[in-house]
């Protein structure tokens, strides 16, 4: 799903209007009944509800739901913030509409002759105040009642965003004069805003509404930012061919581990094989023979000369990938021995954890790694690699530049991944939950990673991919179990439900 800025709103509706061809207030009348039918869907009638509508078409939007919602036997109280005497012209057109109707408890505020509703814990606030038109941060009287909202304790409904939130960047927003809403009903695309940690506080859980946006101004308009979901992730899948050989799907090499850290290697060997790669090897020190062995018997155990971290490591034969970095640790005996590797990489590899973080020391990797090769960083290793960054819009702005700069694919691991590629084109994930924030979950991730580029997927493939069905195993396990209960190795254990989910989906 393509996320446009807020700024293409008005493009979308236009074409939309023209050439569906539907009138502007019929297309609000259509918003308006998504949003009541979502809100009736979840509070009952005898819910207290307040309705705030602001000047524009964000109010106009509330405006009409209050009359939905009072068709459908709600009580509400509705307040129109019309300070500077102009409504957009649906706007004006829904304040007559519901004028005319009755039972209804309409406040037209106009100077600073504002008196709050009672707002408790029983109490629905509808927020129609500002959406997409929001030119600068709240102040004065808009600002105040936000600060009252944010200050009961009722759940809050925002109508497309939560007035005062910018759609993109708000790095220099006011917190206190944001909403901060219980559930964002969104029309038609996420917003950029919602993709990021900074901004979860105000948008609290979110939906998108789809009101029909003409397919051709979506298809036409270009985006930079994708919301990864099912229906795009599984026609990526392939079919495995009726004669095919352990050979086609590649053989993957794993290089992890140290003494204490063998686990990680365990999980990403495991991950690559589980994932389908045909066939996989692990490179580490020697005290993990014995683990690796018994752990996952499908792989085979190549002896590092030390006993305790990787030192060298000779290629005796041909991978298809590399997946590096699971437990090395950090000693400059290993980074010497992944630096000798660069010259026989062929094809692109994933590097993660602790070679991210010998990356970061070592400044000349970055430029020698294969053209799409994968890095996995969390928001730590990715700051230690190219500098602190306030939030993760600005960690975004520069993953994409360093992207480009290096032709790699960053993986910004968190709460809504984003893969970042050399195209400078962001995908978020949609898949995952907060289980998965675990030990040894990175170390899954490099190894579906390996596994998927073994088996000839293109790396960007590979990429959206293997975030998405890494989040979707974890979300399977927490749905069987609980998110406390999940360990990297459940992630594993439900690759294959995954892959079912995925290939079920168009039949
Ligand atoms: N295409 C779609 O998807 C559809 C979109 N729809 C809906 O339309 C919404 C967008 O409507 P919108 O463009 O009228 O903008 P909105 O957010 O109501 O604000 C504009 C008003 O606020 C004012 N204003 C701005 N900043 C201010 C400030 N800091 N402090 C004070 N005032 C400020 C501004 O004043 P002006 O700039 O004119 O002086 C104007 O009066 C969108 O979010 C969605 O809900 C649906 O109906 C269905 C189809
Ligand atoms: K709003």
């Amino acid at each position: 799903m393509k996320i446009f800025f807020t700024n293409e709103t008005k493009k979308l509706d236009e074409y939309t209007i023209e050439h569906e061809p539907v009138s502007s207030i019929d297309l609000m009348e259509r918003a308006a009944s998504s949003v009541t039918f979502e809100i009736m869907s979840r509070w009952q009638r005898n819910t207290r509800i307040v309705v705030f509508a602001g000047p524009g078409n964000n109010g106009g939007d509330a405006l009409a739901v209050a009359r939905m919602l009072i068709e459908e036997g709600y009580k509400l109280e509705t307040y129109l913030f019309n300070p500077f005497q102009k409504l957009s012209p649906d706007c004006s057109k829904n304040k007559d509409r519901l004028k005319d109707i009755e039972g209804i408890h309409l406040t037209e505020v106009i100077k600073g002759d504002f008196l709050p509703p009672r707002l408790d814990t029983q109490t629905l606030v509808i927020d129609g105040l500002f959406g997409s038109g929001l030119r600068t941060s709240l102040t004065g009287g808009f600002a105040s009642v936000v600060q009252y909202i944010n200050s009961s304790k009722a759940q809050v409904v925002s109508i497309d965003l939560p007035s005062g939130l910018f759609g993109e960047d708000n790095s220099e927003n006011y917190s206190r004069n944001i909403i901060r809403a219980t559930l964002t009903l969104t029309f038609q695309y996420p917003k950029l805003a919602f993709m990021l940690p900074e901004n979860a506080e105000y948008v609290g859980e979110w939906k998108v509404i789809d009101i029909d946006i003409h397919p051709e101004i979506i298809e036409a308009t270009p985006a930079n930012f994708y919301y990864l979901e099912t229906d795009e992730i599984a026609p990526l899948i392939k079919k495995r061919p009726k004669f095919a050989h352990k050979n086609n799907f590649g053989h993957t090499l794993i290089i992890a581990g140290s003494q204490g850290m063998m686990g990680a290697a365990v999980l990403a060997t495991k991950a690559a094989l589980h994932i389908g790669a045909g066939l996989v090897s692990v490179h580490s020190a020697q005290c993990g023979y014995a683990v690796l062995q018994s752990a996952v018997p499908e792989a085979m155990f190549l002896s590092d000369t030390s006993q305790t971290h990787i030192t060298e490591i000779n290629i005796q034969k041909h991978y298809t990938t590399f997946g590096i970095g699971p437990g090395i640790g950090r000693n400059e005996e290993t980074a010497k021995a992944i630096e000798a590797l660069f010259g026989q990489m062929r094809h692109p590899v994933v590097l993660d954890a602790d070679a991210i973080n010998m990356a970061a020391t070592h400044p000349n990797w970055l430029s020698q790694l294969p053209a799409n090769s994968i890095l996995t960083p969390h928001i730590r290793e990715f700051d230690r690699l190219f500098g602190q960054h306030d939030n993760m819009l600005e960690r975004l702005k520069k993953a994409t530049e360093m992207a480009k700069r290096y032709r790699l694919i960053i993986i910004l691991k968190g709460a809504n991944t984003a893969i970042v590629t050399p195209k400078e084109k962001v995908y978020f994930n949609s898949t995952g939950n907060p289980g998965m924030a675990t030990a040894g979950s990175g170390d899954v991730l490099t190894g579906i990673l390996s596994g998927l580029l073994s088996q000839g997927y293109l790396p960007h493939e590979a990429a959206v991919i293997g975030v998405f069905i890494h989040g979707l195993a974890g979300d399977i396990a927490a749905e069987e179990q609980s998110q406390e209960y999940i360990t990297a190795g459940d992630i594993i254990n439900h690759l294959g439900k995954a892959y079912k989910h995925l290939k079920n989906y168009f039949e």
